[in-house]
């Protein structure tokens, strides 16, 4: 889309009430009262139209090259810096965390871990936690002030924010609801992300969340240092997985009242400030640019799988992947495990057993996991680390393998009703303490795999000796 506010498609009209544009990676431009956009082409103009600030909001350093920079323009009533000193907020939030070299807050484990769901906060309180106070770290690794790194928080809230707004100086949230709506207001205006999607906030966005539908919970992955980015498609070709086309970004949308006392917490280095302005930041009256907040219905997503043998690795399950500088190796993949046709015959269609160099963060939004019969539920999680083994439970392979040789296990089968994901980073995560010490912890989750008793047979008690014949490479030669 063009950025000449003259030529601006329609924003689309989306049923949810609010109106979004289209595009991962566009330009935009918008305007919530047309004529607010310097015309001529000019970002900061000696007077902007209808007498607002320009203001430059950059997602990367001014240098990086055209087609990674992000930087988005925005014509405000009042500029952001207008406001009090920044303070230490009080109280503070104990359970964040974006530096994970402090063995005090965060632990090494090879341990599989599992988290039953966190207990909902009653509608009304107490505790009333709203989405700053009901954010908390599981795990990560790297730095927010090194700018490499990633956290894995979950929130569980049942307040919406009120007379303030959140600003994460650390870096780009990815929040994935599990239950409860949740209506943001950015400074680009407004969306309103229901379980099943997904939203982006970039970095340095100032955002406030309320709750809709009541008490809600989910998941946040947050990146240091990259952005989110739709993976190559290799062979797979120019379509398939998410479609740019599917990502949503909001429309201008300002207030303009006085707002005494409006306070602006921004998370830095995991400690988190309070500055006081007597105004909204929401101040916004039009922008433009591609640095921006976006929202993904993961019912959009379109999976490539295996049509004849074999399982296929969860890559090709990538909804969005943070780069590092190393090419395929990935901060950090979004990745989906959606309803979807198991085709492959002669094959063993659940997850294979395995051990990754890649660590692995799982929740669930709906359903059943297709490698987990029991115990991993939605809202709850499970984390297993660079190359610790992890797999089907025991009740999902023998249910498997009970169906070998009758008619089902080549039938196509659908896989309805179900949505997991995963956050795969190449960095190796240290655990909270808090989440290792939570009474949501599943301290038997190594109990599902105990169970896998051996099928080995070859009609021989003992040891087994090898092959009658003598392999190739006796260096005695043939006697
Ligand atoms: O461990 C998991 O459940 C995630 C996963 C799913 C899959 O289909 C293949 C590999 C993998 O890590
Ligand atoms: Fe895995």
């Amino acid at each position: 889309m063009s950025a000449d506010p003259t030529n601006q498609p329609e924003p689309e009209q989306k049923g949810d009430g609010y109106a979004y544009l289209s595009g991962l990676g566009n330009s935009f431009a918008s305007e919530a009262v047309p004529g607010a956009l310097p015309a001529d082409g000019h970002n900061s103009p000696l007077l902007c139209p209808l007498g607002l600030y320009a203001e430059q909001l950059s997602g990367t350093p001014f240098t990086t090259p055209r087609h990674r920079n992000l930087r988005t323009w925005m014509y405000r009533i009042k500029p952001s810096v207008t406001h009090d000193p920044f303070h230490p907020r009080d109280p503070p939030n104990p359970r964040l965390l974006a530096d994970f070299h402090d063995p005090r807050a965060a632990l090494a484990t090879p341990t599989q871990l599992r988290w039953r769901p966190a207990d909902l906060p009653p509608p009304d309180g107490p505790p009333e936690l709203d989405f700053i106070d009901g954010l908390y770290t599981v795990c990560g690794a790297g730095s927010s002030f090194l700018r490499h790194g990633f956290a894995v928080h979950m929130y569980a809230a049942n307040k919406s924010m009120d007379g303030c707004a959140f600003c994460n100086a650390d870096g780009d949230f990815l929040i994935v609801p599990q239950q409860g709506k949740l209506l943001i207001t950015t400074e680009c205006g407004k969306m309103l992300v229901p379980p099943g999607e997904i939203v982006v906030i970039p970095q340095g966005f100032r955002f406030a969340v309320d709750l809709p539908d009541g008490p809600s919970r989910g998941y946040v992955s947050e990146i240091f240092g990259a952005h989110f980015q739709l993976p190559d498609l290799g062979p797979i070709g120019a379509n398939g997985l998410a479609s740019a086309r599917d990502f949503l970004s909001p429309t201008a949308w300002f207030e303009q009242a006085h707002r005494p006392g409006y306070v602006i917490v921004q998370k830095y280095g995991g400690e988190l400030f309070t500055a006081t302005q007597d105004f909204s930041p929401f101040n916004v009256v039009a922008w433009h640019g591609n640095y921006v907040p976006y929202k993904y219905d993961l019912s959009k997503f379109c999976p490539f799988n295996t049509v004849l043998f074999d399982h296929a690795d969860p890559s090709v399950n990538t909804v969005l992947t943070a780069p590092t500088d190393k090419p395929g190796v990935a901060l950090l993949d979004f990745v989906i495990f959606p309803p979807r046709w198991l085709v492959a015959e002669n094959t063993f269609r659940p997850p294979y057993y395995h051990r990754n160099c890649m660590s692995e963060f799982m929740g669930l939004i709906y359903g059943v996991y297709e490698a987990k019969a029991d115990g991993f539920l939605p809202g709850g999680a499970s984390l297993h680390s660079c190359m610790t083994p992890h797999g089907p439970d025991t009740k999902t392979y023998e249910a498997t393998i009970s169906k070998l040789g009758g008619p089902e296990a080549n039938t196509p089968t659908r896989l309805s009703g179900t949505l997991a994901f995963m956050f795969e980073s190449a960095l190796i995560p240290r655990v909270c303490r808090w989440a290792l010490e939570s009474p949501s912890r599943d301290l038997d989750y190594y109990q599902c795999w105990i169970g896998l008793k051996s099928h080995f047979s070859h009609g021989k008690d003992g040891g087994y000796d090898g092959p009658a014949t003598t392999g190739g490479d006796d260096k005695d030669g043939e006697k």
